[in-house]
């Protein structure tokens, strides 16, 4: 999933040729537009896309040390290895069968040599335009679009993923639910939209207050929030969130409809489970029937609860 901020960015050309004077050529028609990095063989290529991300692949055919069919079969064969890559041959190999046999293997366009700069630079732009708008497409079904913050289906995959991936490394994984207390009031009191700057400024205090690059915030519902945390224990959960919730209270967002308090609170449910030991439905359902305490037991407060523990 992206970033808000990767939306917006430079795109990456791997140019796989080992010509001088066609690199010369290329380089001087896109370098401008995009990073350009050059591999002169097939090795090389194969190493820079193994160790950094690429948008797009322009594939000689004929190499030094292989042939650019056997590159796209086998990055297409690979892509959990070398990402999503597009390519787009570029060869003097010309006859329609060769560019048949080229786009079959997963090529996503072919160019005749020698290279025309409108027609190479046309098509280039036509494949990052694709690209980006796959990208905007992924944006906008994973952010909530008012607090821009992942929504409920970018969790349930996070949850997926580092639920596996904290039984694989036998490690702790913690999940808060968070509620904003008598959020009902709020809406009915200071209207609609207040409560919308109310989500957002709930939103932006989270991401304030967990900051750890694996610390995953997303709006789960109308006026609940969650937060996963990959490898945290059950009481340094409950002391951050603690020191969010104080954070959030500080910003003293007026609430005359609260029972509790002249400004909005939250209360939040926390459970820490042991992946290898239990299973992700009982950890949703423990960090839920957590948050339901906490606004039993008067609100404005965290209630946590840990499942097995790792093994000593
Ligand atoms: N402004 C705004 N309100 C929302 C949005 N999504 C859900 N809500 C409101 O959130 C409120 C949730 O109300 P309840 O579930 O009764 O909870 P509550 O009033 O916070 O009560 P407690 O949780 O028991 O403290 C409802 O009034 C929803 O309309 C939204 O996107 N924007």
């Amino acid at each position: 999933m992206k970033e808000k901020n990767q939306l917006a960015r430079q795109y990456r050309i791997l140019l796989v040729e080992d010509e001088p004077t066609n690199i010369q050529m290329i380089a001087g028609y896109l370098s401008s537009d995009y990073i350009l990095t050059i591999a002169k063989t097939r090795k090389k290529a194969l190493e820079l896309l193994a160790s950094s991300p690429f948008d797009l692949m322009l594939l000689d055919i004929q190499l030094p040390d292989g042939n650019g069919f056997e590159i796209c079969q086998h990055v297409v064969a690979n892509r959990e290895k070398y990402g999503n890559i597009s390519i787009i041959f570029m060869t003097s190999l010309n006859s329609p069968n060769d560019e048949a046999r080229g786009l079959s293997l997963g090529g996503n366009d072919y160019i005749h040599k020698p290279v025309n700069e409108v027609v190479l630079r046309a098509r280039v732009k036509l494949q990052i335009q694709l690209i980006r708008k796959n990208e905007l497409l992924e944006h906008f079904t994973c952010f909530d679009g008012l607090t821009e913050i992942p929504n409920r289906r970018a969790f349930d995959e996070q949850l997926k993923k580092e639920w596996h991936r904290a039984r694989r490394e036998h490690k702790l994984l913690s999940l808060a639910i968070l509620d904003i207390d008598y959020f009902k009031q709020y809406n009915d009191l200071y209207g609609h939209p207040a409560g919308d700057q109310c989500l957002r400024i709930m939103a932006a205090n989270l991401t304030s207050s967990f900051v750890r690059n694996s610390d995953f915030i997303a709006r789960y519902g109308g006026e609940e929030f969650a937060v996963l945390l990959y490898g945290t224990d059950l009481e340094t959960s409950i002391q951050l969130m603690e020191k969010s919730l104080a954070a959030f209270i500080e910003k003293n967002i007026e609430h005359q409809g609260s029972s509790i308090r002249s400004c909005v609170t939250f209360s939040a449910g926390i459970c820490t489970a042991n992946p290898k030991a239990d299973s992700s439905s009982n950890f949703l359902n423990t960090a839920d029937k957590e948050l339901y305490l906490a606004k039993d037991l008067g609100r404005a407060q965290i209630c946590g609860k840990r499942l097995a523990p790792l093994p000593k």
